[in-house]
């Protein structure tokens, strides 16, 4: 009886086991006939071939065209981390690094942490044998403290690099001063060209010795490092005057098309267009999650209320929405749950900020409603005055806001304006060294060791009346 029942469990467990070998077979045959659908798929050798000739590279590529999650495997594949070394790819939002680097662990076949892993302040998910690291751009500022020549690395990847945060404008400098002075180290760059030996053009001997502020670490030689700027909606000639003339290459396609409907006139009340627009999704669309751009907690708060509220007018049949917020002073484990799947027959509304307008890929969302506004940090010189004020978003970032759709299947992104307004919008957003107070970029430069502020090598310099 005894010998029966062990048998009958070890026979069950053994099928449960098969199933799940089943089942994980079959994910990963989903997962790599995903990556071969994807539109960089079609280029990797090119842009190995791009990445092996130019120390510094520009990579422009349609939201979705699988740039974040798919360049770092093509590198690792093509044998850039030989000796040990690896790739560090940076973001500007923690939550980005976080869930691209579960699923480019997941696409890879390992464990989160391993060969691939993140690491964001406060939580270090990495090994001794990561070799594709997901960080934010703050995270590597800091390992710059510590490893000034950043050696572990031989490619660092500046993703979504539109954004133009403060950090990730420092981090630009910073790594050109680090590419010239590893080339320096071992003889790659050539002085009487003054130029590395493949890639940035500088203009004369004293703009290489005046923009290293690194002390020369006695004979110890680095590798070169290899340097990639990339975001969907980057303007490639600024970084590329930036870099010396450093070559751009654009990656053409979508996997998914997003249609873009706008209003006919300007909606007085973006809060109440908005939530007309979740509720006329609601009843005559498709099912299918809806991504809504909201400018802070405490409007997200608000319209979180008065959705719940209106839907309980609604037939009981169409009540089922689950509403989820998302911004930035939510603590983590709340913040995905934006990620879990949407119970059957449900549809899932999130109400974000900024916080998932790049790099992020939401399972299910296949709408997407943009009143066109964000809340940004600006400053008054004169008054000393730091404050947070709503404006129009430029055209990237709603390029950036309408690519979260269109990721797993066709999608719609609502502009809550007329097309004749997004025609008035800037073009990139203004970055935000020139419009925020720099004491904390003064403080980080000096820890860097840079002590002539205002001669550091800035993409943009920061309006010289903040610098008092
Ligand atoms: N966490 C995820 N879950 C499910 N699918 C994902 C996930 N991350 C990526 N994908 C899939 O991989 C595709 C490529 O994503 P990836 O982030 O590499 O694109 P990208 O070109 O970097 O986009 P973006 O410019 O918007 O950051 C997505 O469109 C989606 O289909």
């Amino acid at each position: 009886m005894a010998q029966g029942s062990l048998n009958k469990a070890t026979l069950s467990g053994s099928s449960t086991n098969d199933n799940r070998k089943v089942d994980n077979f079959a994910r990963r045959q989903k997962l790599s006939q995903h990556r071969r659908s994807l539109p960089i798929a079609t280029v990797e050798r090119r842009l190995i071939d791009e990445v092996r000739k130019n120390d510094i590279l520009i990579i422009v590529g349609e939201t979705g065209s699988g740039k974040t999650t798919q360049i770092p495997q093509f590198l690792f594949n093509a044998g850039f981390c030989k000796e040990g070394k690896s790739i560090g790819i940076t973001q500007p939002r923690r939550v980005a690094a976080v869930t691209v680097a579960k699923r480019v662990a997941e696409e890879c076949g390992v464990e989160l942490g391993q060969r691939v892993g993140y690491s964001i302040r406060f939580e270090d998910v990495t090994s001794s044998s990561t070799r594709i690291k997901y960080m934010t751009d703050g995270l590597l500022l800091r390992e710059a403290l510590l490893d000034p020549y950043l050696s572990r690395y031989s490619v660092i990847i500046v993703d979504e690099a539109h954004e133009r945060t403060v950090q990730s404008d420092v981090l630009l400098g910073l790594l050109k001063n680090v590419q010239i002075a590893r080339s320096k180290s071992n003889g790659h760059l050539d002085t009487e060209t003054n130029k590395p030996k493949n890639g940035m053009v500088l203009e004369k001997e004293n703009d290489v010795q005046s923009s290293i502020f690194l002390k020369h670490d006695q004979g110890k030689k680095f590798p070169p490092l290899k340097l990639i700027v990339m975001s969907a909606s980057l303007d490639a000639r600024v970084f590329s005057d930036y870099f010396g003339g450093a070559k751009a290459v654009h990656v053409q396609g979508r996997q998914f098309p997003v249609e873009i409907f706008y209003t006919f006139h300007p909606e007085p009340d973006y809060l109440d267009a908005t939530l007309i627009t979740v509720f006329q999704i609601h009843l005559e669309e498709a099912l299918g999650d809806i991504l809504v751009f909201l400018t802070g907690q405490e409007e997200i708060e608000s319209v979180e209320r008065l959705i719940k509220e209106r839907v309980l007018q609604l037939p009981e049949n169409n009540q089922r929405l689950v509403i989820v917020p998302i911004f930035s002073s939510l603590p983590s484990e709340q913040q995905m749950r934006v990620f879990a799947s949407t119970p059957a027959g449900y549809r899932k509304v999130i109400l974000a900020t900024n916080i998932a307008e790049t790099s992020v890929t939401i399972p299910g969302i296949k709408y997407v409603i943009d009143p066109g506004l964000v809340k940004a940090r600006s400053y008054d010189p004169k008054q000393g005055l730091e404050s947070l004020t709503v404006v129009p978003i430029s055209k990237a970032q709603a390029l950036q806001r309408s690519g979260r759709a269109g990721r797993d299947g066709a999608g719609k992104c609502f502009r809550l304006y007329p097309e004749s307004e997004f025609d008035k919008l800037e073009n990139s957003t203004k970055p935000e060294i020139k419009r925020c107070n720099l004491a904390n970029v003064i403080l980080q430069l000096k820890a860097l060791g840079v002590d002539d502020i205002i001669g550091f090598d800035f993409i943009e310099k920061p309006s010289r009346c903040f610098n008092r």
